[in-house]
């Protein structure tokens, strides 16, 4: 059993651990990083890029059909094999030397196995050969260990085999039925994949289709599904599933209402990988999500304990947990070496951001572009509001870009400061137009000065032109 020290102990090799680890070193301090599958985590091999990767061909071949010009040119159909070839590229093939050699030219120690806190600043490794390696961190340790797929207690589910993300990210075949559980982002994005891909997909969207955004939004893609081939069933509850011998799935909704399909995707959120990782040893909850304070250090742990990524629940994004890597990283840094700790609001060593102004793109048709609160979330938060509404294809720009352009855009303004408190853009091809946004959120731009900021003419962009304009100067 070797014995092994560190300054920081990472367990979890996702984006965000590999963040955390990158940060300390680069701050000067020794760094290991435990990892019981592949390096490079979810987002890498079974979540952003191979899922993207499976929406970005149709989201060309859809933009060239809607453009008189090009659209003569397209004679063909998909090639979802084709497709399913590029995904597998950006998926790595499922190997990570890449990002295993990156670890090494950054200087930070892998250990393969689960890893388990075992004491104070303790981890022990047990490999894939059961062997245990004993790790002691100096100053501290970081929960990078992500986050799940759920499943719900629906009777005969998990006997049927179900696919989770994982499996609808990295299928090798293309199911001729998909009915989805869920209508969050999971199940939006692969309804929308495996539709382009040739699958007749059904949605099971409980409790609405992308119900935690803005309204229209939910509202666009959903026609936008249907007009796909896609059948949306908002409200519809499963009550039962039943995998038959030919491998047909079976699925009752409350109602009675039965339906087939040859797989059953289940996307209803996540659980944290926290289970079987030694919380009890350090009197926490296995199992649970990991609350911190705004450095990522772990409330109820003892000041060496921090959690990144997922595993926290604050925002269940890459790039927000890499974010938080850069933070913690660097607190942890700042603590180790006695250096003053910012962790005012916006401070270095806090992940500010996390609370009010998080982006995040659905790559759907069209695709849903949002950063901070959504009228309903700014109501609630207390904030005296007023709500900006524009029909994102009466821009000049926007109609230039495509034929019977579709969008929306929403901006809510907090009265109080006449700041922007949340921004929403859904349309074609909008996820880059996202990020003015998330600077106008995060910099508290006042209204007063955006009229300064001129979009040029003639960009999708002066959406924030006529925004401004509805509002009133
Ligand atoms: C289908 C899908 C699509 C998504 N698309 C996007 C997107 O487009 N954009 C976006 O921003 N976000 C997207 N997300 C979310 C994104 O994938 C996550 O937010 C991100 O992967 C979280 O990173 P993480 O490092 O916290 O966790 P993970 O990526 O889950 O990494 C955690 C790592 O810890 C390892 N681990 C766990 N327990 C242990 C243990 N005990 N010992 C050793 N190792 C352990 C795991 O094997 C894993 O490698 C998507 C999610 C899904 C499910
Ligand atoms: N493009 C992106 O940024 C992207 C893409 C995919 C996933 N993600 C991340 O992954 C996370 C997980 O995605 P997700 O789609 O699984 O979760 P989600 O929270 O987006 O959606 C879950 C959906 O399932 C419904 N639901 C919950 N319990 C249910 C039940 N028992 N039966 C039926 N429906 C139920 C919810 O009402 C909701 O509509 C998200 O939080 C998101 O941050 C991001």
């Amino acid at each position: 059993m070797a014995n092994t020290s560190y300054d920081v102990i990472v367990i979890g090799a996702g984006a965000v651990g590999e963040n955390v680890a990158d940060r300390v070193v680069q701050g000067g301090l020794t760094a290991a990083i435990v990892e019981r599958e592949l390096v490079g985590g979810e987002c890498s091999y079974w979540a952003c890029m191979p899922t993207k990767a499976l929406l970005r061909s149709a989201s060309a071949l859809r933009a060239a059909r809607r453009l008189p010009g090009a659209r003569e040119a397209v004679t063909g159909d998909l090639d979802a094999r084709a497709v399913l070839r590029r995904r597998d590229s950006f998926a790595s093939h499922w190997k990570d030397d890449g990002q295993v050699s990156w670890l090494e030219s950054a200087g930070i120690a892998l250990h393969r196995g689960q890893g388990r806190i075992t004491g104070d600043r303790v981890v022990e490794v047990t490999g894939t050969d059961g062997v245990v390696e004993t790790l002691t961190a100096r100053h501290a340790v970081v929960v990078a260990t992500g986050s799940s797929a759920l499943l719900p207690d629906i009777p005969g589910l998990r006997e049927s085999q179900p696919w989770t993300s994982r499996d609808a990210a990295a299928a090798s075949e293309v199911p001729g039925r998909l009915a989805i559980i869920g209508g969050g982002v999971v199940a939006t994005e692969m309804a929308t994949a495996y539709a382009s891909l040739g699958s007749v997909v059904t949605v099971l969207a409980r409790d609405g289709v992308l119900h935690l955004a803005e309204p229209f939004a939910g509202e666009l893609v959903t026609k936008s599904l249907q007009e796909a081939g896609v059948s949306v069933r908002v409200g519809a509850e499963t009550a039962s599933v039943a995998r038959d011998s030919d491998g047909t799935v079976h699925l009752t909704l409350t109602d009675g209402e039965r339906i087939e399909a040859d797989q059953v995707l289940v996307a209803i959120g996540r659980t944290p990988n926290t289970l079987d990782i030694g919380l009890d040893n350090v009197g926490l909850e296995p199992g649970a999500w990991l609350t911190v304070d705004d450095t990522l250090r772990v409330v109820d742990g003892d000041g060496w304990l921090y959690a990144a990524g997922d595993v926290n629940r604050r925002a269940l994004l890459t790039h927000q947990g890499k974010y938080q890597a850069r933070a913690v990283g660097d607190v942890i840094v700042a603590r180790a070496q006695g250096e003053e700790v910012h962790d005012g609001r916006w401070g270095r060593h806090v992940a500010t951001a996390d609370e009010r102004a998080v982006p995040q793109v659905v790559f759907t048709d069209p695709e849903v572009a949002s950063v901070g609160l959504t009228a309903a979330a700014a109501e609630a938060a207390g904030l005296r509001t007023r709500v900006v509404d524009y029909n994102l294809g009466a821009v000049a720009g926007s109609a230039l870009y495509q034929h019977d352009y579709q969008g929306q855009a929403r901006m809510v303004v907090d009265e109080d400061r006449r700041v922007i408190v949340g921004f929403t853009l859904v349309g074609p091809d909008i996820a880059e137009l996202i990020h003015a946004a998330t600077i106008a959120i995060v910099g508290e731009v006042p209204l007063d000065r955006l009229w300064h900021a001129v979009p040029a003419y003639p960009t999708v962009s002066e959406i924030w032109l006529r925004l401004l304009e509805t509002y009133g100067r």
